[in-house]
């Protein structure tokens, strides 16, 4: 007879492969992974990005190339960020709607290519402005709000109308929500585009990879005042809140693993969207770099970064491990 208590006992329920799967309150599924893309605006582009190992920038012309496979293996959604070489960037970052540019194009391409995937399109100016700032700048540097919104919105409303399916701000400007929302009901696309804000986007140290990847790093300072503090909880509990009271749709968290309190935070203020996290670029190049250093094996360490995503209430994850997610995962 066991002198062990009742109430000791917790591994009969996680002994068998299934059952350790029932212990998950939601499990990864393809439908919750959003790929993360980058279209440059040479058509014949497939150019690796050194620091993001196994992303390249693709041009408009190999589209198919790149998303026959990935669509095979059933990729449900992208989100394009646009990263233009050949044009000329200004102050009000005038590329970023250009209807020959890389963004509007390739939201055209994929439509037509594959008309079941979802398209997102990253909403910002700092790809496309000559000072690399996320908005518009008064002379002294500083952002000048208005203006920038106004602009911001057009861009959304110009990458709504060429189909895409979701319009996702990253910028951070105070009021961008409710201007685009507004936006895109007046053109009529009130009701045919999803609005994902990058809600809780803090000023992360985890972007590097990225912006050497899209040539988006700011020319002179950075974004401290207008991402958030990285120690800044209650900041981020009230972005989230505004933003869904300025109509969001989807609210995201940027970056993720580190961030896990703030994705908790998140499904408890707006329990009724659809949450977001945003595996960032740092994060994956991470993940790939500890395990090519014999740190961890590669998969095991992909699940529990999303795992631990989803534990804190995601139900969306912007990832570049998608491909691989795709060749791992059943459903
Ligand atoms: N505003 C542009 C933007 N949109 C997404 C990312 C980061 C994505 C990543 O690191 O994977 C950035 C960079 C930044 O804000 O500097
Ligand atoms: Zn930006
Ligand atoms: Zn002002």
């Amino acid at each position: 007879m066991s002198n062990m208590e009742i109430s000791s006992i917790l591994q009969g329920g996680y002994h068998h492969p299934l059952a350790r799967q029932w212990q998950a309150q939601r499990q990864l599924t393809k439908a919750m992974l959003m790929y993360p893309i980058f279209i440059t605006d040479d058509p014949q582009a497939n150019v690796p990005i050194q620091a993001l190992p196994g992303q390249r920038r693709w041009g408009v012309d190999r589209l198919k190339e790149f998303l026959d496979p990935l669509v095979l293996k059933g990729l449900k959604s992208v989100i394009l960020f646009g990263v233009p070489f050949n044009c000329q960037k200004d102050g009000r970052g005038t590329p970023a709607d250009d209807p020959e540019g890389p963004v509007i194009s390739a939201i055209r391409k994929i439509k037509e290519l594959y008309p079941s995937v979802y398209i997102a399109t990253d909403v910002c100016l700092c790809e496309y402005t000559s000072h690399g700032h996320c908005g518009l700048l008064h002379e002294d540097g500083t952002i000048d709000t208005e203006p920038s919104v106004e602009r911001l919105a057009q861009v959304a409303v110009a990458y709504a109308k060429a189909g895409a399916h979701c319009v996702a701000p990253s910028d951070m400007m105070d009021g961008r929500i409710r201007a685009m929302k507004r936006a895109l009901m007046d053109a009529g696309l009130g009701n045919k585009c999803t609005l994902m804000s990058y809600s809780a986007k803090f000023a992360s140290a985890l972007y590097g990879p990225f912006r050497e990847a899209a040539g988006s790093a700011p020319s002179f300072g950075d974004r401290k005042c207008y991402q958030l503090p990285p120690n800044a909880k209650g900041l981020a509990r009230r972005a989230v809140k505004r933003d869904t009271d300025e109509g969001a749709d989807i609210i995201m968290v940027k970056p993720a693993l580190p961030y896990l309190d703030i994705i908790s935070d998140a499904a408890q203020i707006a329990p009724d969207h659809p949450l977001a996290c945003y595996q960032v670029s740092g994060e994956y190049a991470m993940i790939v770099a500890g395990a090519e250093a014999g740190v961890y094996d590669l998969k095991t360490m992909a699940f529990e970064a999303c795992d631990s995503m989803l534990r804190a209430g995601a139900t969306l994850i912007l990832t570049y491990f998608t491909p691989q997610f795709l060749d791992w995962l059943e459903v």
